[in-house]
């Protein structure tokens, strides 16, 4: 069983009465890729902030790397690097510049510095332009040379807020596929934030899904439609012309049946306790109208996104 890293119990955030994080238990193992996912205001940069030891809890503790970063904000500091979702660099020092200058702050030998920032620099596939002016970077030339900056002080975990903002597509995969390899390659625990489903999907081992400051599920896709829709685990879809109003209430009423949604498409998605697809098909045919498909789904990605990302029925 690998080594838990990050363990957070009962973390709970106020700001006057308000809850931003509302009892959080989670635990982050060893060279884990985790991705805090929610929408906006969801409590992803509370909950780091308090991991960091720049936020106090209210309630709950925080363990990261073995420390308390309430009690001893410089240990973790030492061990955990931070990429906020904008790096400020000195604009007027290169890229190499910048990353000494980070060496010298964290106490390491100008000599080790070097190397390190030149191999940091070929890592995040900076090398050749590594003496042009931070401040003639592109946003995605930033934010790998950001990456670069956390990584010089060899941390065992890296935490990055909402890395993959403002890249263009193209950056967001070479962003995400860079962290993947170092994490892999280096052994390192990240710990990624942000509300992009499709993208965290890509590349994190587990995902823990916020919303309104509390967890509601956590594990791999396949874990977390299962925790999200345990208790109306069918999806059918069904293409029915015409679909009226008076069938689509008919489906409703049926026992089985807990809401029924009409697609953009035209087609109607019911999801259902048990499989109700022969009470569909047989309603769908008495009113009189053509059903041309009727099939049975998983709930996935598309699901999750849809309910917490689109402003969807939460339900919290
Ligand atoms: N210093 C503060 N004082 C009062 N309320 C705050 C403070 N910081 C955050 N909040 C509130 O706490 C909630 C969670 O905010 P947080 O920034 O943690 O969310 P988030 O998931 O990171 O979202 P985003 O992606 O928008 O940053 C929000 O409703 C926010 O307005």
């Amino acid at each position: 069983m690998a080594e838990d890293v990050i363990t957070l119990s009962a973390l709970t955030k106020e700001y006057g009465g308000f809850k931003a994080v509302d009892n959080l238990t989670l635990t982050i193992r060893r060279g884990e890729i985790f991705g805090l996912l929610g929408p906006n205001g969801a409590g992803k940069s509370t909950t780091i902030l308090m991991m960091l030891g720049l936020t106090e809890p209210t309630s709950g503790t925080v363990r990261v790397a073995g420390h308390d970063p309430t009690r001893d904000p410089l240990a973790v500091k030492r061990k955990v690097g931070y990429l906020p979702d904008d790096v400020g660099f000195y604009d007027d020092m290169s890229g190499l510049e910048n990353l000494l200058y980070t060496a010298r702050l964290n106490g390491i030998p100008d000599e080790t510095g070097k190397e390190r920032a030149l191999r940091l620099l070929e890592r995040v596939g900076l090398s050749e332009h590594g003496h042009k002016r931070a401040g003639t970077f592109s946003r995605g030339m930033r934010q790998r040379l950001g990456l670069a900056d956390v990584l010089m002080k060899q941390p065992e975990v890296i935490i990055l807020d909402e890395p993959t903002l403002g890249l263009d597509p193209e950056g967001v995969r070479d962003f995400l596929h860079l962290i993947q390899r170092l994490s892999r390659d280096e052994g390192i625990t990240v710990l990624l934030s942000s509300h992009h489903l499709h993208q965290v999907q890509q590349i994190c081992d587990r995902v823990g899904l916020f919303v309104a400051g509390r967890l509601l599920a956590e594990g791999n896709l396949a874990q977390l439609s299962a925790q999200l829709f345990a208790d109306e685990p069918i999806l059918i879809e069904a293409d029915v012309r015409p679909a009226s109003e008076e069938l689509v209430e008919q489906l409703a009423r049926l026992e089985p049946v807990i809401r029924v949604e009409r697609r953009q498409d035209g087609t109607l998605l019911l999801s259902c306790r048990t499989d109700a697809a022969p009470e569909i098909a047989r309603l769908a045919v008495e009113s009189g109208a053509a059903l041309h498909r009727l099939n049975t789904k998983a709930y996935g990605l598309d699901e999750i996104y849809h309910r917490y990302f689109e402003g969807g029925d939460v339900r919290v």
